[in-house]
């Protein structure tokens, strides 16, 4: 292009200089951040093969209507399953696409939700039944839990279920307006099958919330089944977004189902009218809920990992103010400032990620001693799922909206990636369980644990968290010890809750350090990494610490210093750190996040790709300007 320095050229590596400053093997890190080389292999395969297919295009969102928008996500979710068959992917390809596709669709609760309900909730002979056919996607699911009136309060949930002996069915009802199935994903316009939850009632006697398979839409014409009302919500936060999924509401009016349709695998109702309550813990309904909040764990470390890999490619790039006679003006990477704000998030999303890696295999575990009828760990994999999902989802939504601030103007840009990003994200910190609400679990829990053990609730932990331990207790014993409710102690306990999960993801990367982690300089950096989360933790709540005493504020301005020292460390290594993730162009969807660093000129042809500037005088302009300039309206009546 004329006029255009070799700064500008295309096909130029611009963080080359960057990327030559890493003391570490990045391909090392990207094995570790994959979670194994087969995982690498697949992520990396799959990745590029998304990115290099015109069919999984996505940079043309943010022009579509609402119609358009969606029209196109069903596309995409055809062509994604016709990929999956053709290539014969295999159940985790076929995940890692589904991931890199990258756009919220039916699909993900189709196969996030209401195949686990029926392998978690249902027994064997409905899984033979059903899970082939949803496999083949044959049917389509949804679940179909929260209503207009009750989202949090499952047990308030207001559909019933009332048994016919007669005729060997469940009778499936909304008897109220607020008792609406509302916000269940892929409901509105493409589900033929849900998953709903209702009060179940045998004899006339109500038995509490059960899982229900009820068939919604013909599977010859789509056209809701006799008795089902079902639609759109309407449109949400941000243009795009998650408006590419059909969040529906759905009323039942009368319909019945065969009784073999209640999943039974932790209650049933026989055809005599017999309610029998297997001998596990109702709360095994809520199954599905703990499987969902683990997976959201994992995908918090990803979409805090992308905004990251945004923020820390354009802080290289971006240089502002600094210049010496004439020279080039520093990096905004450099700043102190910059730095402070950036290298925590860095930081939290390997914390997330190492998190998400040991509570798969938490709840793994605990699944696996449900089988045996085991539920000694199930309080403690809820308390840890519910905890760890809200701390996560908070501080990554908190996390993209920095790295969107982090960025200056071209951050606000649809092309930054980052708007898009957290309008996406930002519901992760409601759905699958208020945030709130889910901490306020975690303080009963801990709770009871502190009246059964006593001060100490847990000496299972690294000594590197001792003081972390001690904030707990602390913040425990601050309110245990007052007489006064739970109820009026909430926001309080709430505080010790946050301060328990922070301690189980610094104590869980202090393990993960522990592990034999091959490449050169891979651990070091790991080590500096956490050295970070926990110290920019200690910092932030550093008025906690210093009231357990076990540390004096001579401690915390050291604390402070060995901060800004391990931001030093960081910076030499922070690109290779962030293409450690492994991410295509075409995933993060970010000019400013582009491999090769070359920013303007891209921020500068996408300009004028906007339909607004199809013409160079704006329609518009002849029936409302031209008249303002020309003062033609001064008569005219405003
Ligand atoms: C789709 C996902 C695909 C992939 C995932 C990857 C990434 C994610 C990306 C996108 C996600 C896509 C779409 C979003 C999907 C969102 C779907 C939804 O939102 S589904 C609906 C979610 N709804 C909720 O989470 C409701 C929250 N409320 C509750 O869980 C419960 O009401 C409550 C708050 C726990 C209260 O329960 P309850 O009223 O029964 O009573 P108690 O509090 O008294 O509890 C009694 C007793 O039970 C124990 N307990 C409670 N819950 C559980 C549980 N889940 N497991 C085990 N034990 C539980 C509790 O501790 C008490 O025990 P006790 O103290 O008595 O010993
Ligand atoms: C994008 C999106 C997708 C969703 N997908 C699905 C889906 O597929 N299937 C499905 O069934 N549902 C789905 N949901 C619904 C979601 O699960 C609920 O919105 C969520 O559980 C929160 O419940 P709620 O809306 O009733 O909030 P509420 O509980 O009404 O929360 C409102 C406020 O009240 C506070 N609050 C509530 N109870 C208490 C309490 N006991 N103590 C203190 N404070 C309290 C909360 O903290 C919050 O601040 C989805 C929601 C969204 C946004």
């Amino acid at each position: 292009m004329e006029g255009v320095g070799e700064e500008e050229m295309e096909g130029v590596d611009h963080l080359a200089h960057e990327r030559n400053k890493s003391e570490f093997d990045v391909d090392a890190m990207k094995i570790v951040w994959a979670g194994s080389p087969h995982a690498f292999d697949v992520s990396d395969r799959i990745s590029k093969l998304v990115a290099s297919d015109p069919g999984f295009r996505k940079d043309n969102r943010s022009t579509l209507s609402r119609k358009e928008l969606f029209k196109n996500t069903l596309r995409k979710a055809a062509y994604a399953w016709k990929t999956i068959v053709d290539l014969r992917l295999s159940e985790e390809e076929a995940a890692k696409l589904r991931f890199y596709v990258d756009e919220p669709a039916f699909t993900d609760l189709h196969w996030g939700m209401f195949i686990p309900a029926i392998k978690g909730q249902g027994t064997e002979e409905q899984q033979q039944k059903w899970l082939p056919l949803a496999y083949k996607m044959q049917i389509i699911g949804c679940y179909a839990q929260t209503e207009l009136g009750h989202g949090s309060n499952v047990q308030g949930l207001e559909t019933t279920a009332t048994f016919d002996s007669q005729t060997d069915e469940f009778i499936i009802h909304s008897p109220t307006l607020t008792s609406s199935k509302w916000w269940p994903g892929g409901l509105g316009k493409v589900a033929t099958h849900a998953i709903a939850y209702a009060r179940l009632i045998v004899g006339g006697r109500e038995h509490g919330v059960h899982g229900f398979i009820v068939q919604l839409r013909s599977l010859e014409d789509h056209s809701p089944l006799l008795g089902i009302t079902v639609g759109d919500i309407g449109m949400k936060f941000g243009n795009g977004a998650y408006n590419t999924m059909d969040n529906g509401v759905l009323q039942f009016d009368h319909v019945r189902i065969p009784r073999n349709q209640m999943l039974m695998r932790v209650s049933q109702v026989t055809c005599e009218g017999k309610y029998k309550q297997s001998d596990v813990p109702r709360q095994l309904v809520y199954g599905t809920m703990v499987y969902v909040r683990q997976t959201i764990v994992a995908d918090a470390s990803c979409a805090l990992s992308r905004a990251v890999c945004i923020a820390t490619r354009y802080s290289a790039v971006r240089r502002q103010f600094g210049s010496q006679n004439g020279g080039p003006e520093t990096q905004v990477i450099d700043y102190k400032t910059q730095q402070s704000r950036l290298f925590p998030l860095l930081a939290s999303a390997y914390a997330f990620r190492f998190i998400g890696e040991w509570l798969k295999w938490l709840y793994a575990d605990v699944t696996q001693r449900l089988q045996a009828n085991d539920f000694s760990t199930l309080p403690e994999a809820h308390a840890c799922t519910a905890g760890l999902k809200s701390l996560t989802t908070t501080a990554t939504a908190d996390g993209i909206e920095e790295c969107r601030k982090l960025c200056g103007g071209h951050g606000y840009l649809c092309s930054s990636g980052l708007p898009e990003l957290f309008a996406v994200y930002v519901p992760a910190c409601t759905y699958e369980g208020d945030n709130t609400v889910l901490l306020l679990q975690v303080a009963r829990f801990l709770m009871k644990t502190v009246s059964q053990l006593g001060s100490r609730l847990s000496s299972k932990k690294p000594v590197g968290t001792i003081a972390y331990m001690t904030r707990v207790e602390h913040l425990m014993q601050c309110r245990c010890g007052v007489q006064r409710g739970f109820a009026e102690l909430s926001a309080d306990l709430v505080e010790a809750a946050v301060a328990h999960c922070q301690l189980i993801v610094v104590s869980k990367f202090i393990e993960k350090l522990q592990q034999e982690i091959p490449g050169k300089g891979v651990k070091q950096q790991l080590e500096v990494l956490c050295n970070i989360y926990a110290l920019f933790l200690l910092h932030k709540h550093q008025g906690d610490f210093l009231s357990t005493g076990c540390i004096t504020p001579k401690h915390a301005a050291l604390a402070n210093d060995e901060l800004r020292s391990l931001y030093s460390q960081v910076r030499p290594n922070a690109i290779a750190l962030v293409d450690a993730f492994n991410y295509t162009d075409h995933y993060l969807g970010s000019i400013l996040g582009c491999y090769d660093g070359n920013v303007y000129p891209k921020l500068y042809e996408a300009a004028w790709k906007d339909p607004l500037n199809e013409s160079v005088v704006p329609d518009g302009y002849h029936l409302y300007i031209r008249p303002l300039l020309k003062q033609e309206i001064r008569t005219a009546r405003l």
